[in-house]
């Protein structure tokens, strides 16, 4: 066991899928993967583990925002030698090419948070995605009928209620297409100790327009998502 999960040696494969919200990594688990075993409970962030299309993978929540993201992410990598994780999460489209229920995957995530500018010093460090996992998630998400897919940078900031969002404006001129809360600690913390990382992530509101999906929705219903995030995964040697 590590401190924050409860998972023996083995319980947990080298691919991780990770959603923010545990719950949606139970229902994930459920849905999806044969075989299902839970191997932790601690704090209530849900782990899973199973097998998808005789692919061994594992589900682990995060819980939301860059702090709680990399304490799950760094126990995976150093105490369970895990070697490839794919967030399956939720964001807010920024601009207005991007639509409720598309999918984004995030090649690169900018942030506003301050854990890596302790980690590099000041320093722009540039947190970037797998690249073999973006080509296997767009191809997977390409071949899916009726599934809008984008591919581009996110913005993972740490506050979901932003007290200055006019401050994202200068992001949105540069190309960013969505924000989230994890992406960017996830692409980081992968680098640093040579792993793959992904996110990939649906859009549940539209911080433009204001039109948003329930909280069950973003919970149980972003199957698509799941579908390209496990057939990249897998295509990648998961
Ligand atoms: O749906 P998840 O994966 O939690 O992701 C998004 O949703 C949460 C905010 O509602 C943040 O964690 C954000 O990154
Ligand atoms: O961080 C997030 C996630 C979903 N939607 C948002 O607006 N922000």
């Amino acid at each position: 066991m590590s401190t924050h999960l409860g998972a023996e040696p083995g319980q947990i494969a080298p691919t991780v899928l990770m959603p923010g919200d545990p719950l949606r990594a139970q229902w994930i688990a459920e849905t999806f993967l044969d075989d299902v075993e839970c191997y932790s409970r601690v704090r209530g962030m849900l782990g899973f583990t199973g097998t998808w299309q005789g692919h061994r993978v594992s589900v682990q929540g995060s819980g939301m925002g860059q702090p709680s993201l990399a304490i799950y992410a760094t126990e995976l990598f150093t105490s369970y030698d895990v070697r490839t994780v794919v967030r399956v999460g939720s964001c807010g489209a920024l601009t207005e090419d991007v639509g409720l229920r598309d999918l984004v995957i995030a090649t690169g995530a900018c942030t506003d948070s301050s854990m890596n500018r302790i980690r590099f010093h000041g320093y722009d460090y540039a947190p970037v995605a797998d690249l073999d996992l973006v080509v296997a998630a767009r191809d997977a998400a390409r071949a899916r009928e009726g599934l809008v897919v984008h591919t581009g940078l996110v913005l993972s900031g740490d506050s979901f209620y932003h007290p200055r969002p006019e401050l994202t404006a200068p992001m949105v001129a540069h190309g960013v297409l969505a924000v989230e809360m994890e992406a960017s600690a996830l692409y980081t913390l992968a680098a640093a100790h040579g792993r793959r990382a992904l996110a990939v992530c649906t859009v549940s509101d539209h911080v433009v327009t204001g039109v948003e999906l329930s909280s069950e929705d973003r919970e149980r219903s972003f199957a698509p998502m799941v579908e390209v995030a496990l057939a990249a995964a897998a295509r990648d040697g998961g």
